[in-house]
């Protein structure tokens, strides 16, 4: 399997949003660097997923960017991403491993060091950790577990653990040093006057 990005971009299809724009922003500065994740609304269709996906993953194979899929397994399989991402009312991690098969890259999320370890013996190949800080982009969060719940995961498990939630380049640092391996985000980019600038932001304090 090859190395993981760092930084994780997920797509931003709230109305008004343009996914497609800022990924083209983010990928010249980000490179192989950044994994895509394709995220739709609830109610969008799977044909909306996939020609969301299909497009992304058309955007980063120059540059050598790795794309994931959220959620939708069969979408994944379907466009021919990298692997995919899975949470708590998602299929189970041991399921989605069996779906995509052994070389896959699957992401799980975890928010304490039990089920963090238990994901990763079911077969997921990095965690998403979170959320770290409080966030408006997805409503009906649990209470933010901060630098200091990132590292007790980070510390029970040997897969890269990535930060989410409310992350900023200057959040960063601080889930650096708790163990975390990388970031995923939506606003600091996607919410950002200039994505490109935030990407190289974002990516300067996760390579220092
Ligand atoms: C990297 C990363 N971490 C966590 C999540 C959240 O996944 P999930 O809990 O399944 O919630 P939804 O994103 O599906 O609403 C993620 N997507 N990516
Ligand atoms: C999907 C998801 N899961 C936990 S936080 C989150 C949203 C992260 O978005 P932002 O980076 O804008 O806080
Ligand atoms: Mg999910």
């Amino acid at each position: 399997m090859p190395s993981l990005g760092r930084l994780h971009l997920i797509t931003d299809t709230r109305p008004g949003r343009q996914p497609l724009t800022v990924l083209r922003a983010a990928l010249p500065v980000a490179r192989a660097e950044l994994v895509v994740q394709v995220r739709v609304a609830d109610d969008a269709t799977d044909r909306e997923a996939y020609e969301l996906a299909r497009r992304v993953l058309a955007l980063c194979r120059p540059y050598g960017a790795t794309c994931l899929v959220n959620d939708r397994l069969h979408v994944a399989l379907a466009v021919g991403a990298a692997g995919g991402h899975v949470g708590a009312e998602d299929l189970p991690v041991r399921a989605a491993r069996r779906v995509l098969g052994s070389a896959a890259v699957l992401g799980a999320t975890a928010r304490e060091p039990g089920a963090a370890a238990a994901a990763v013996t079911a077969g997921a190949s990095y965690l998403g950790v979170g959320p770290c800080h409080p966030t408006s982009t997805k409503p009906g969060l649990p209470t933010p577990i901060g630098a200091a719940g990132v590292r007790a995961v980070a510390e029970a498990v040997a897969v890269p653990v990535i930060a989410i939630g409310g992350v900023t380049a200057a959040t960063v640092p601080a889930l650096r040093a708790a163990g975390a391996y990388g970031v995923a985000v939506v606003g600091a980019v996607s919410g950002a006057a200039d994505p490109g600038r935030a990407t190289a932001e974002l990516l300067g304090a996760l390579t220092c």
